[in-house]
């Protein structure tokens, strides 16, 4: 489904994504970890167009897609949410959500309809109506989700959806990812909550200075002596 071939991109002398390769295959959940500054959002933005690497490829569903722009990647299945949620302020959930739908159904009938049936999807849609300024972090995280889902993506990239929640928000956020999966999308998951990681992931790269370091099924990652160095800390294994 997405194929990533010694890619790089630098910024000012910063190698950001350094001759990064790995694959995801359809269906899986894909996790990405490494620790702060280790390149992981820059990633996204390469995978999604907003980024051309400087050198390297991508391929998606078997294209090279390494030049596309952003709203060709968008249309043709690539999916995203934001690190940091960015709702149109002034816009209710429904409209927020609206928006991405525009992406694939022109009628707005049919958009109105969409954006509904993928706000039920999330849980949200007993906040239609709201201002999507007005939601809990919660909330603005799964309209996030509903935005990227409103475009009907094959690929859809969550980068850190988890962050900020409390545990039982994470805990009640995390069988809708499992439930996407479950129907069929492929998921790349960039995610700091290690417990999450650890449980959902079908597979895991671990990259540190934009480099792979490690990859593989979540127990194989979690006591990769490399990872336990620059992610975990020196001293700590995982059972
Ligand atoms: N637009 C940019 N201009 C200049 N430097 C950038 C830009 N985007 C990212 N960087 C740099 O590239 C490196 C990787 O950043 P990136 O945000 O991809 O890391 P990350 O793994 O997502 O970090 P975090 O976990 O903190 O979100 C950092 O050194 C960052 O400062």
């Amino acid at each position: 489904m997405l194929k990533i071939e010694n890619v790089c991109k630098q910024f000012q002398g910063v190698k950001a994504v350094n001759e990064l390769s790995f694959s995801v295959e359809k269906g899986q959940i894909f996790g990405v970890i490494g620790p702060n500054g280790a390149g992981k959002t820059t990633l996204f933005n390469l995978i999604s167009g907003s980024f051309k690497p400087d050198s390297g490829a991508i391929y998606f569903n078997g294209r090279n897609s390494t030049k596309m722009k952003c709203y060709t990647l968008c249309k043709s299945g690539i999916g995203r949410t934001y690190q940091v949620v960015k709702p149109f302020a002034s816009l209710s959930v429904l409209e927020n959500v609206m928006v991405g739908a525009f992406n694939t159904i022109t009628s707005k009938e049919d958009v109105l309809k969409y954006a509904m049936s993928i706000l039920t999807k999330v849980g949200l849609q007993k906040k239609a109506t709201y201002i999507g300024s007005s939601l809990t972090l919660a909330e603005k995280k799964r309209m996030e989700i509903a935005r990227a889902l409103a475009t009907k993506p094959k690929l859809l990239l969550l980068d850190e959806v988890m962050a900020g929640l409390n545990t039982s928000e994470v805990k009640e956020l995390l069988p809708l990812v499992l439930t996407l999966r479950d129907e069929g999308m492929t998921i790349v998951i960039i995610e700091h909550i290690m417990e999450v990681v650890m449980t959902i992931c079908d597979h895991i790269v671990v990259i540190n200075y934009g480099q792979k370091i490690a990859e593989g099924c979540p127990r194989e990652v979690a006591n990769h002596p490399e990872v336990i160095k620059a992610y975990f800390g020196e001293e700590m294994t995982i059972a």
